[in-house]
């Protein structure tokens, strides 16, 4: 019985290669969710993928591609895990098997559209805390495997600058596709055989987004990497980079292959490409008009025909161990913790100050209580006060802890 591999992580080694495929996967959410999420009122279930079957490839780069609101994040979140199997309709295999998504999301690297990075780290703190957190070998190694990933990154020679906020004038810090390739590396540190990206290449500009797209290139090529991204609008030499390109209109695949295959369809339903539109581009544009049953799709792959049942799971699981122990990595966040309250030193004495003062106000408010001939004591007033001023300190610990 084939089993699912999960290594302990060594730099340079070349890992087990995935492969991933969705068979017939759809997704719907029901109204309470989305209410409460998107605070609208629907009363009917709403489908936001149908029906769909792709195959994602070992040691290649895939699109997901489509027009704003086709479900191509939704996809991504499916396919990384994200979006447990138990609330989806079909199946997602990896290596032929059924995804297990508490092991998975530890052997991938799912990284958001956002980047959700500490500001006032330094690049190398960054990546640093990351790989003592998911390495097994101490900080030698961590240190070890952080400078060949500044390397790999491209990122050498803003290893000792702080990220900085986005919006701030005085922090402004390093540029966002160094940003983004940070993103990257937190998730790239633990070494994973599949990369998750959305819309990597938001928001920078075309030579960055190209230089990304070559590392990540890079990746799956020479590392073996499964790499899968999201995109908007790419450029024609970012498109030379897709292996394979998965089309959704509408939570629906309309395409999945290469660019020639898509290419080719389109001219065959009688489509002319200009000459300054790329195919992609052309065919978001010309999607509606792409009548999908002209062309039979392109079959990727088989269907599995069977899955294995839970006892798999449960040995994939247990064969899983964690770089550290709970201990090690309470340790490790603490000392992340306490950095950024010590380089935020104003905002913590400020926000102390302002959580005793705020306290001993609403403390003081119940003393009138004793009036009413309700029996507090002394000792119960100083309690309260005391409870109230713990509240707020524990409220502005969470909040700071939240903030960063
Ligand atoms: N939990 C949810 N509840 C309700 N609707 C949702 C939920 N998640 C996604 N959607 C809806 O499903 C559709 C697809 O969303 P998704 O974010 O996957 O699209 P997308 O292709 O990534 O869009 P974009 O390119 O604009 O980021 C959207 O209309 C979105 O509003």
């Amino acid at each position: 019985m084939p089993t699912f591999p999960v290594e302990s992580p060594h730099f340079g080694h070349r890992k087990t290669q995935y492969t991933i495929k969705t068979n017939g996967v759809s997704y719907e959410v029901s109204p309470s969710y989305y209410s409460y999420r998107f605070k609208v009122n629907h009363t009917q279930k709403k489908q936001i993928l149908k029906d769909v079957n792709c195959e994602i490839k070992p040691a290649a780069v895939t699109a997901v591609a489509g027009p704003s609101g086709a479900g191509k994040t939704t996809l991504l979140e499916i396919l990384a895990g994200v979006i447990h199997p138990r609330r989806i309709s079909g199946h997602v295999v990896v290596n032929d098997q059924p995804m297990n998504p508490t092991v998975f999301r530890r052997v991938s690297g799912y990284i958001p559209q956002e980047d959700l990075l500490f500001p006032l780290l330094t690049v190398e703190e960054t990546l640093l805390y990351s790989a003592r957190l998911r390495l097994q070998g101490g900080l030698a190694n961590a240190k070890r495997g952080v400078s060949k990933l500044l390397l790999e990154l491209g990122l050498s020679h803003v290893a000792g600058e702080r990220i900085g906020g986005f919006s701030s004038r005085t922090n402004r810090g390093i540029s966002s596709g160094e940003k983004r390739r940070v993103s990257i590396g937190v998730d790239l540190v633990h070494d994973p055989g599949v990369l998750l990206m959305d819309e990597p290449t938001s928001g920078l500009d075309s030579t960055s987004a190209l230089q990304l797209m070559l590392m990540l290139k890079t990746l799956a090529k020479d590392r073996g990497k499964t790499i899968v991204l999201t995109i908007h609008q790419p450029g024609f030499r970012i498109l030379e980079l897709f292996d394979q390109v998965v089309l959704l209109v509408d939570g629906t695949v309309v395409h999945r292959g290469s660019l020639d295959q898509l290419e080719h369809r389109l001219t065959l339903a009688g489509h002319c490409i200009p000459n300054h539109v790329n195919v992609l581009e052309f065919s978001i544009e010309m999607i509606k008009t792409l009548n999908i049953t002209d062309v039979e799709l392109e079959s990727g792959f088989d269907m599995v025909a069977e899955l294995l049942d839970d006892r798999v799971n449960a040995d994939w699981y247990h064969r899983f161990k964690y770089a550290n122990s709970q201990l090690t990595e309470m340790v490790i966040l603490s000392e992340r913790f306490g950095y950024n309250i010590f380089r935020t030193k104003d905002l913590l004495m400020s926000k102390m100050v302002q959580s005793v003062v705020v306290g001993i106000l609403l403390g003081t408010t119940f003393k009138n209580v004793n009036r009413f001939h309700i029996h507090f004591t002394t000792f119960f007033f100083n309690l309260w006060l005391v409870v109230i001023i713990m509240i707020f300190l524990v409220y502005t610990f969470y909040v700071i802890c939240i903030s960063y």
